[in-house]
């Protein structure tokens, strides 16, 4: 394992009132007394303190920064080694020149995620604790730091212990079985046993795998494009639902040429809204490009919010867009309906048919809360509480969860048609391991390095 001692500035680049570097590893309190002075030697103050004085350069005596320095000592710490915790006047320059004499002392600056890496392989954190961690700082919706939250609290790690315990005691049962093949009644028994065992964790799993849809909104927003002719609102909309002034809104036909992405609660759901180009035959160049990124943005939508002109008729290009969407879940916006109506909205219900219609004008501020009453009851229909449930929302999780159930599947299947207990004995010990991938218990260095280095540095 790697135990150098390690450093980098953990808060963001760029201008601030204060940046902290951080520093750990056996040496950090060593290093950081070299070039501190103030009214104690770093190495002799209590742990868990924090000290005023000023970085010296080591090379000229001169001073580089007034700090205040905090001296934590492991194991009760972050990553459970020494840390040092220098925190800065805000400016780029004077941080950097912190960070550099102290990297001039032979510590090594930090790699991505080495902080959290460290607090894992130290045992302070599990795999999917760390994991958490990323989220939460990614988090883009109070749900989704609620979700971060609770897995950074072990949440998911406790049910996935729980059920690789539940495991491991069905596979000692099979263990005697072998032992004890001679024995009719244990054999009758372990049969029953291992049905009722291995049936448990496979509703386990799969209760945990229905969250996992959700989980992917909480965590990412629930991927949702406005979509409509050129003109009918879609700006206005994503405005609205935003409240601010994100997108341009004209009376010009053709104002929006770029996706607009926004993230909007609406009713605890989160959205990742996209405002699109209106869709229609054009032959402006730089429209023609606009409309064709909105035929891609539509392709991977979770929701469709396709907007029509309550006073104007339904064109070719309306029923065309019904056609492209009519398998995904869409809501019908009919906007506009302070003006003379001119749309035929028995013919918008047929084209709608399944899908929700309401009808609203932006202008007035109506029919809102009757949008965002249908974007709610479309999804969380048994409403949902992040705080409470164990979420699954990660990806790589999800892959797990999904082999291990079928491991579990296949083991199942196995006792069921009298295979050798063996046999089952292997897949079992298969929905094991790969259970114990979530929780980093058996786990690849490779994979550690990957899912590391998406950290940002100094975390
Ligand atoms: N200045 C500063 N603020 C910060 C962090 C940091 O590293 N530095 N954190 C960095 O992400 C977060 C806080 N997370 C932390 C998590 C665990 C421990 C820690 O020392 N845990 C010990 C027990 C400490 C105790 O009980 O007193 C442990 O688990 O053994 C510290 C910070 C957010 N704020
Ligand atoms: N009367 C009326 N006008 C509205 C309403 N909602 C939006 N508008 C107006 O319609 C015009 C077009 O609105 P936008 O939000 O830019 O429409 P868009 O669909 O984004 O248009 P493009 O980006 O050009 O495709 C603007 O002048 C809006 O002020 C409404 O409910 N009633
Ligand atoms: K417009
Ligand atoms: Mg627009």
């Amino acid at each position: 394992m790697n135990t150098d001692t390690i450093a980098a500035i953990s808060t963001p680049m760029g201008e601030g009132a204060i940046a902290i570097i951080r520093i750990s590893g056996d040496e950090a309190i060593e290093k950081a007394n070299v070039i501190f002075k103030g009214k104690h030697h770093l190495t002799e103050v209590d742990t868990h303190t924090i000290h005023y004085g000023k970085i010296i350069d080591p090379s000229n005596g001169q001073m580089i920064e007034e700090v205040m320095v905090s001296v934590l000592k492991g194991p009760r710490t972050f990553t459970r080694e020494d840390i040092i915790e220098i925190n800065c006047h805000g400016g780029l320059v004077s941080v950097n020149r912190v960070l550099e004499t102290i990297l001039s002392l032979g510590v090594r600056l930090a790699e991505p995620g080495e902080f959290t890496k460290r607090a894992f392989l130290n045992g302070r954190i599990d795999l999917s604790q760390a994991e958490a961690v990323m989220d939460l700082i990614r988090a883009k919706t109070d749900k989704a730091m609620n979700v971060a939250i609770g897995q950074m609290e072990g949440k998911l790690s406790k049910l996935v212990s729980k059920l690789r315990q539940a495991l491991l005691e069905t596979l000692a049962h099979v263990e005697v079985n072998i032992d004890y093949p001679e024995y009719d009644d244990v054999e009758e028994m372990t049969h029953h046993l291992l049905l009722d065992r291995a049936g448990f964790v496979r509703d386990e799993i799969e209760k945990l795998l229905i969250t996992a849809k959700q989980g992917k909104i909480l965590r990412e927003g629930l991927s949702t494009v406005i979509v409509g002719r050129p003109n009918v609102g879609k700006s206005s909309l994503l405005n609205s639902l935003a409240q601010e002034n994100k997108a341009i809104v004209t009376d010009i036909p053709g104002t929006t040429r770029d996706v607009i992405e926004e993230y909007v609660n609406v009713r605890g759901v989160p959205l990742r809204l996209l405002d699109t180009a209106g869709i229609r035959e054009t032959e402006d160049v730089v429209e023609k490009i606009g409309v064709e990124r909105s035929r891609q943005v539509l392709k991977e939508a979770e929701l469709i919010l396709l907007v029509l002109n309550y006073g104007d008729s339904l064109t070719e290009d309306d029923e065309k867009l019904f056609e492209v969407v009519k398998d995904m879940n869409v809501i019908v916006m009919v906007n506009k309906m302070d003006l003379e109506q001119k749309i035929d909205m028995e013919k918008v219900k047929q084209l709608a048919g399944e899908h929700p219609v309401v009808t609203t004008s932006l202008l007035q501020e109506q029919g809102i809360d009757e949008l965002e009453n249908a974007i709610a009851s479309l999804f969380f229909t048994t409403g949902i509480d992040a705080k409470d449930a164990t979420y699954v929302s990660n990806t790589r999780h999800v892959g797990l969860l999904n082999q291990a159930k079928i491991a579990v599947e296949e083991a199942i299947n196995g006792i069921e048609s009298g295979i050798p207990v063996d046999m089952v004995q292997i897949d079992l010990t298969r929905a094991w391991e790969t259970l114990g991938e979530i929780t980093g218990d058996t786990v690849h260095e490779s994979l550690l390095d990957q899912l590391f280095s998406q950290f940002c540095l100094g975390k």
